[in-house]
């Protein structure tokens, strides 16, 4: 599903006015009724007699806002408006359907002193229902003041609420709360959700997201060059490949998983058994020669290629041509679970990246090794897939790590446009991005998956999925919803607090059995 931003958002509706002739006020009456049919089903039909405050600000979102208070009126609702404006403030659409409410006698009370929240706390002891119309996609920063103080009550006091749009307090591109933000039951939005909404920490303010068509031409909407969008299960089932009934295990490939070092084994064991269990016909992985009994004993369908090592028994630069032979016999390649951060390894990985004749997803030491040098990336003759942390992600940027969370979507889409390749951006929403700076934002998942192994588990998965003949982009979208779902599951049986990385294979057959076509 795409995604908006205020900026693209503002722009659909000023083209459905002047291309398209749809009167703003249509679109406004549109929004309004739409939130009204919310309300309506909150109450199951029963909205007449319900008390009902309105709280609107002085942007178009106050004048959806006010839409709703006429429709509500005329339901039969108690409503009072409390507008965080003076009358005078509000402009075009929104002051139109002012001067319709005042000529219906509507209970309107500006909020523009202190004072005024005395009646906006006893108001909302008795009301049923808060309609949210304070700030829209124009808010940005902190709400402070007068609106911080309203904000903080309609919280306070608890009663259900229907953010228009947006809960007020939320960055819409962002996803930012830097001040008081209102905790919604509902939100509707309009036309598409907007970035905001799905990102965290605003998607914790949202409560039951509905999108609502404000009569939007579709056409339009398709027309625009919307780079941002949300993973769907129905989106990702389509893309999954399809398994022809005579296929063999060569036709499913053969994910080649690179890693592991004294301590450290679990971690290719990890990402060999989630490929396998994602579909991929073989899976070898390659290890240090000394710890290639430990891992035989680990593995069953998972094979494995011991490789050339240092004394210290992480692989060696002597590896590379044994690696480099073997390139011929995989699909892709997966580089770095556990493979250590000794200077051999690093410089393994950075010759390995340039000879690259398959494409490969790198993670973990993989992407350690790549500190200070990534633009070794830029040089690889294949397409490649980077699964970076937030911490692995500033190191390589050079960035502190809260500077990278505070931005994620645009430091995932630099980073991919820069270096070439598809970035996996992971933590709370995973940011998958693509070169040509196209944003695919990962609803699936949960706390309980920050667990030593769960980033294996998720390079195995989209390695299986390359190998099965996807393209790196896609299996990375595909992957990453997999990997989130089957967290999903996993956390309904093993709690937050327990679940633990293999518990997410385990759960992989059943999510692709319920996605396979
Ligand atoms: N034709 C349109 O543009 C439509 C717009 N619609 C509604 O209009 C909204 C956008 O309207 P606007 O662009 O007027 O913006 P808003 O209604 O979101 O108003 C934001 C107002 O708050 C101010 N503001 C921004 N940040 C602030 C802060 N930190 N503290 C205090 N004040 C702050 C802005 O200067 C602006 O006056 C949408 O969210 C949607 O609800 C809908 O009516 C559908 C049609
Ligand atoms: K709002």
């Amino acid at each position: 599903m795409k995604l908006v931003t205020a900026e693209e958002m503002k722009r659909l509706d000023q083209l459905a006015s002047s291309a398209y002739h749809v009167p703003s006020i249509v679109l406004m009456e549109n929004a309004g009724l739409r939130v009204v049919e919310v309300i309506s089903r909150h109450f199951q039909g029963k909205v007449r007699g319900k008390r009902i405050a309105i709280f609107a600000g002085k942007g178009n979102n106050g004048g959806d806002g006010l839409v709703v208070a006429r429709h509500l009126m005329n339901a039969g609702a108690e409503v009072q408006v409390f507008m965080l404006a003076r009358t005078e403030d509000l402009k075009g659409d929104a002051a139109a359907n002012l001067q319709i409410l005042q000529k219906m006698k509507a209970r309107i009370y500006c909020i523009t002193e202190e004072r005024h929240l005395q009646r906006v706390d006893i108001v909302l002891l008795y009301t049923d229902l808060v309609v949210d119309a304070i700030f829209g996609t124009g808010f940005k920063g902190a709400a402070m003041g007068l609106p911080a103080r309203v904000i903080q009550l309609i919280n306070e006091r608890g009663k259900p609420v229907v953010a228009v749009d947006l809960p007020s307090g939320l960055e819409a591109d962002t996803g930012k709360v830097l001040g008081p933000c209102i905790q919604a039951r509902y939100t509707v939005t309009f036309a598409l959700p907007k970035l905001g909404l799905i990102l965290e920490p605003g998607a914790q303010y949202v409560g039951e997201l509905i999108v609502a068509d404000i009569s939007i031409p579709n056409s339009l909407i398709e027309g625009q060059p919307l780079k941002h969008n949300l993973i769907t299960e129905e989106w990702c089932r389509s893309l999954l490949p399809r398994r022809k009934p005579w296929g063999h295990k060569g036709d499913f490939g053969h994910v080649f998983v690179i890693g592991g070092s004294p301590g450290m084994t679990g971690a290719v064991v990890l990402a060999g058994e989630a490929a396998l269990r994602s579909g991929a016909g073989l899976v070898t992985v390659g290890v240090p020669r000394s710890l290639n009994p430990v891992i035989e004993e680990k593995l069953t369908e998972v094979m494995s290629k011991p490789l050339a090592e240092t004394e210290g028994k992480v692989i060696s630069v002597e590896a590379l041509p044994q690696i480099e032979a073997f390139l011929e016999k995989v699909s892709v390649v997966a580089v770095g679970p556990g493979m250590s951060t000794d200077f051999a390894p690093v410089n393994m990985v950075r010759q390995l990246i340039l000879r690259l004749s398959v494409p490969a997803v790198i993670d973990a030491d993989g992407l350690n090794a790549l500190a200070g040098k990534v633009d070794i990336l830029k040089e690889a003759k294949v397409p490649l897939v980077i699964t970076p942390h937030p911490g692995e992600m500033a190191r390589l940027t050079g960035m502190a790590v809260d500077e990278v969370q505070d931005n994620r979507v645009h430091v995932a889409r630099k980073a991919a446009e820069e270096w070439g390749v598809v970035v996996v951006l992971k933590g709370a929403k995973t940011v998958v991005a693509s070169p040509s700076g196209e944003i695919f934002i990962n609803p699936s998942g949960n706390v309980g998956m920050a667990t030593g192994g769960s980033g294996d588990v998720l390079t195995g998965v989209i390695s299986g999925l390359i190998a099965q003949g996807m393209q790196v982009l896609e299996a990375a979208v595909v992957g990453t919803f997999i990997h989130g779902k089957a967290g999903d599951e996993a956390v309904q049986e093993k709690g937050r607090m327990g679940l633990v990385a293999g518990d997410i294979i385990d759960r992989l057959p059943e999510v692709l059995k319920g996605m396979e076509r």
